[in-house]
This record gives C-alpha cells, structure tokens and sequence, in this order.
C-alpha cells in the first residue's frame, strides 16, 4: 500500500488533538510525510477557515495527498475546506464513516471535533482512515465524478438575468 502525503492544522480548540494525531501520523509506516499548517500554540488566534484552506489548497495542487483537520466540532473546518475547488472534507467520528469518506467518497480531508471525540477514538480512527483507499474503477467514482462536474459547470452560480 502506498505510503501519504499529509496535512494537519487546527485552530486553538483542535489544537491538543492535532498535536497528538500529527505525532501519530509521524510514526505510521503508511505516511510518508506530514506538513503541519498551525496553528501551533493555544494562544494563536488563527481563525479555523484559514486553516483549513490552507491545508485544502495544498491537496487541490497535489503536493499533499490527504488532510487531517482538527476544530471544537470538526464541522468548520470541513465547510472551509470543501470551499476550495477539487476537495472533498468530511466530519466523522465513527468507523464506518471514516470508512466510507474514503471508499465511497473519495475524500481527501478528514476532520474531528476536539469537543465531540474522545482522544482514544480519534486516534483509532485515524490509523484506519491510512488503510483506506479509493478504488477508481468501482461504481462509487462515476459519483465522485458527478462532485467534480458540480464545480465545473458552476451550477450554483445565479442564472443569467434574462435580456430586454
Ligand atoms: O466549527 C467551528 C469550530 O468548532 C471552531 O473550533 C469553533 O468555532 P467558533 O469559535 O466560531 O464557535
């Protein structure tokens, strides 16, 4: 199984856990690199959207292959995060969820909430989350593929005013 390319950030409420998880990460045979984008102290106020574009923007130019986001809920940095174009991030806390994000979803960033996981957890699902990977010729990427073309055609764009 190849080896990833990763990225952790977090703002100050995810901070402990981004610490834990990255040290984690640093020591698993299936990484093959960690790039923190902060923050790195609790005093830093950072605010989570910044972090997470920043770890999201280093996926969509493919120098990292995966996220791993930490805020209070994990839901922050995913919205962040999806906003830029090519990502797909997810909050999940079970399993099976972690599971699916990836197999199903081919999503790149993982998020946690500090507030809402235990530490025990958060680092089990994590070492899961490295075994998974996407399957590109299973069913689930004609999906995937649709996400994608969503971006593309800029669907959500305001239709044009109709002329005089
Ligand atoms: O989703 C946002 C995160 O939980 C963040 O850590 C806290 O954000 P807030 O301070 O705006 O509530």
């Amino acid at each position: 199984m190849d080896q990833l390319r990763l990225v952790v950030g977090s703002d100050a409420a995810g901070l402990t856990y981004k610490d834990i998880l990255k040290a984690d990460l640093k020591a698993h045979p299936l990484v093959h690199s960690v790039v923190d984008v902060g923050v790195t102290t609790a005093a830093t106020a950072t605010p989570y959207p910044t972090v997470a574009a920043a770890a999201a923007q280093l996926i969509a130019q493919g120098r990292a292959d995966r996220a791993l986001l930490v805020c209070h809920t994990g839901l922050g940095v995913a919205i962040a995060a999806n906003k830029v174009s090519g990502v797909r991030a997810v909050t999940a806390h079970d399993a099976y969820s972690v599971a699916c994000a990836v197999l199903s979803n081919d999503a790149q960033v993982l998020a946690f909430g500090q507030g809402v996981v235990g530490l025990g957890l958060a680092r089990r699902l994590t070492g899961e989350w490295l075994t998974h990977r996407f399957d590109p010729t299973a069913s689930a990427a004609a999906k995937v593929a649709l996400i994608s073309a969503l971006e593309a055609e800029d669907l959500l764009r305001p239709p044009a005013k109709p002329g005089p």
